[in-house]
């Protein structure tokens, strides 16, 4: 089933904020299609490495590939066609509040070259049925619940087909029935072929979502095979 490129691919990297060296010799691969859960203390490293990931800070040393893009190599005209191939998810909403909905998404599309005024529109409608929020297309954000703005934020992240979600803490503002009905829908969108990265806090999470844990832990990135997960 994995047989292809991976979608994800470190190999002996280092990650770097500014000098501070935060986590050392990393590899890992996560093939197309792979749910992979991302642990650790808080400092530990996830958001860095997250960051790394999707070239919000360079990767000093080693080598990395994402949906095809050398991390490594990465220019930084080649950052918004890299942004095209994954999606971010990130525990602060980050709408426009000034605007629907349907022109958050819109602005997205607009701004990643979509024209076709039909065609948008239809990608919009698609996103936002998969998220479970059709009704919503017309309402301003603060019309919405935590849990539906988070949701548009997913819908947001799904608007070019990525190859991979990075989420770094998607429910760390929101209770815990409406996480569970975020990471259900996480769960769903990877059923139809998206490999998902999430760092979380939320063990609970993962008992109910069992999928592959990697940890941050004393500056390395380790497989996590313990049942329990604990820190
Ligand atoms: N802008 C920065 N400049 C220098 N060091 C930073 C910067 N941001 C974070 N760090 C440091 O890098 C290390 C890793 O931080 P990071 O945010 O990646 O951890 P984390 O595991 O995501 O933590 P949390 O769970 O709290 O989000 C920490 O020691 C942190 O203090």
């Amino acid at each position: 089933m994995f047989s292809e490129t991976p979608v994800v691919s470190l190999q002996n990297a280092f990650i770097y904020q500014d000098s501070k060296l935060v986590l050392t010799d990393v590899n890992f691969t996560i093939n197309k299609g792979e749910f992979v859960f991302l642990i650790g203390r808080t400092g530990s490293g996830k958001s860095s490495l997250l960051r790394t990931l999707y070239a919000d800070l360079w990767l000093q040393q080693g080598y990395a590939n994402v949906a095809e893009f050398e991390i490594h190599n990465l220019k930084n005209r080649d950052i918004p066609f890299l942004r095209r191939k994954i999606g971010i998810v990130f525990q602060d909403f980050q709408l426009f509040t000034d605007r629907s909905v349907n022109d958050n998404l819109k602005f997205v599309l607009q701004a990643t070259g979509w024209t076709d005024k039909a065609r948008m529109k239809s990608r919009i409608a698609e996103v936002l049925m998969q998220v479970g929020l059709s009704s919503s297309i017309d309402k301003m954000p603060h019309q919405l619940s935590g849990g539906e703005q988070q949701r548009v934020v997913i819908a947001r992240a799904l608007l070019n087909e990525p190859q991979i979600l990075f989420a770094d803490e998607p429910t760390g503002n929101l209770d815990p029935v409406v996480s569970e009905q975020i990471l259900k829908t996480f769960h769903e969108i990877n059923r139809a072929g998206t490999a998902i990265l999430m760092a979380t806090h939320d063990f609970d999470m993962i008992r109910k979502f069992p999928a592959r844990v990697l940890k941050c832990e004393n500056g390395a990135v380790i497989e996590q095979t313990s049942p329990t997960y604990g820190l």
